[in-house]
């Protein structure tokens, strides 16, 4: 993939309008993914557990059993349009260091750099059959029975897919609306930039996107002046030519957003830089006093729209992240590391970011979403250990064994 890393980028360029650098970077994080779950597969599936029977109350010492990991079968891996090739080399990697066969159903736009990275499996030489690309989708693929697990990321579909998926393992990965908690003693500099950067990279089209900003009223007026500078910095156009902001995926999620943004303005939002759109291309937005009586503080817009709340206080601000069913991350901006642990414990979401925004990477580190952003967990370790079955063989012996686990 490292030497095709070109190629690969630029269909993402064209597909899903990802600006040159971010393209590259996602195929060479996605290498490194793939050498990181070989290592981390090598070690952490190559061995197993030796369990002795007399631990138990009233056992004897005549059973040994044997602990050790079985491959699950064929893993459906399902990835978003937002990173077709990181998101399908997360889910690809650890099911075949796990033993697994894959079925990988590209989203549609991606599909170009999804066969492009099928292609680099093959040339590094992976048996025929191994790894297999299908477009069917529906019923077909996610309930076929020789399914074995589905690893899913994207909106909610996802929560209808598992619905449906009767006995299958899932790690499903779903939407977000990581807000972002700034405090009265917060470096408001870098929860600017980190609203800038987490906000608006790839025109907010990540699950991890900071979509609500809960301010403190104290520090509100200072932050909003911060975001405002830097969002006027922000460039816009074509994603040939690295610009910060490119058309959003579709008319239909543009106009998604649009529909956001004009029921905010209805309902008395104040906006800090004009609403400007071009076909699918969205100006950077950044609105402020928004209440939640509005759409945009509670649903997630997938595009470059920031939405400032002012609240009274932290408790105010915990309350409205946690009374969202969508719970992936968040992050909270403050100089005091108790109140960020006791705001940490409080937020009830699968990620908590102290001072920065939310991101899945690092790539071995857990990631997962409560309520409706998910279930299980990714992360190389994580994405290993739910591809394989744990199997228990038991020795019966004749005489007791004196072995120790
Ligand atoms: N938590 C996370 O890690 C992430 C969450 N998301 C969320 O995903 C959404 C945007 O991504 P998007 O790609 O549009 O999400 P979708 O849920 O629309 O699509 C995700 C994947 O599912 C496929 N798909 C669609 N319908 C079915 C079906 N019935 N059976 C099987 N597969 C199906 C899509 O294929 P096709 O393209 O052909 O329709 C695509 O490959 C946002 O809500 C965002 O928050 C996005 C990225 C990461
Ligand atoms: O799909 C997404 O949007 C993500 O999993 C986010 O990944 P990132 O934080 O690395 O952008």
């Amino acid at each position: 993939m490292r030497q095709h890393a070109q190629p690969i980028a630029d269909s993402l360029v064209r597909e899903v309008a990802k600006p040159a650098k971010q393209s590259l970077d996602e195929v060479v994080r996605s290498a490194d993914l793939i050498d990181y779950t070989a290592e981390e597969g090598a070690r952490a599936l190559g061995a197993g557990e030796l369990l002795t029977s007399d631990s138990f109350p009233g056992q004897t010492r005549n059973k040994l059993c044997l602990v050790s990991k079985v491959p699950l079968g064929v893993v459906l891996a399902i990835p978003p349009f937002n990173y077709p090739v990181n998101l399908a080399a997360s889910k690809l990697a650890p099911a075949l260091m796990a033993g697994n066969a894959v079925v990988l159903k590209p989203p549609s736009q991606g599909v170009v750099a999804g066969a492009h990275m099928m292609q680099c499996f093959a040339k590094a030489g992976l048996p025929k059959g191994l790894v297999n690309m299908g477009s069917e989708i529906g019923d077909y693929l996610t309930l076929h029975p020789l399914v074995s697990c589905i690893s899913f990321t994207g909106g909610d579909t996802g929560i209808a897919i598992a619905r449906r998926a009767g006995m299958v393992p899932l790690q499903m990965e779903l939407g977000g609306k990581d807000v972002c908690i700034v405090c009265s003693d917060a470096d408001l500099d870098l929860a600017a930039k980190s609203i800038l950067k987490g906000g608006f990279s790839f025109s907010g089209q990540r699950c991890t996107a900071v979509k609500l900003v809960l301010v403190v009223k104290e520090v509100a007026d200072a932050l909003a002046a911060k975001v405002a500078a830097g969002v006027a910095k922000l460039t816009v156009g074509d994603p040939k030519d690295d610009v910060d902001i490119t058309p959003v995926i579709s008319d239909s999620s543009a106009d998604f957003i649009e529909g956001l943004v004009e029921d905010a303005r209805a309902k008395g939002a104040k906006f800090l830089t004009p609403y400007r759109r071009e076909g699918n291309l969205i100006w950077p937005t950044l609105l402020d006093h928004v209440t939640p009586e509005m759409r945009i503080a509670w649903e997630e817009p997938f595009g470059p729209v920031v939405p400032i709340m002012r609240v009274d206080s932290v408790d105010q601000a915990v309350a409205h992240c946690n009374a969202n069913n969508l719970a992936l991350q968040g992050c909270v901006f403050t100089r005091d590391v108790n109140r960020a642990i006791a705001i940490s414990d409080a937020m009830e979401t699968g990620t908590v970011q102290i001072n920065a925004a939310p991101a899945r990477g690092p790539d071995h580190f857990p990631f997962q979403g409560f309520r409706d952003s998910g279930i299980g967990s990714q992360g190389i370790r994580n994405s290993l250990a739910m591809m394989v079955k744990i199997k228990s063989t038991v020795i019966n012996l004749d005489k007791d064994s004196y072995a120790r686990g």
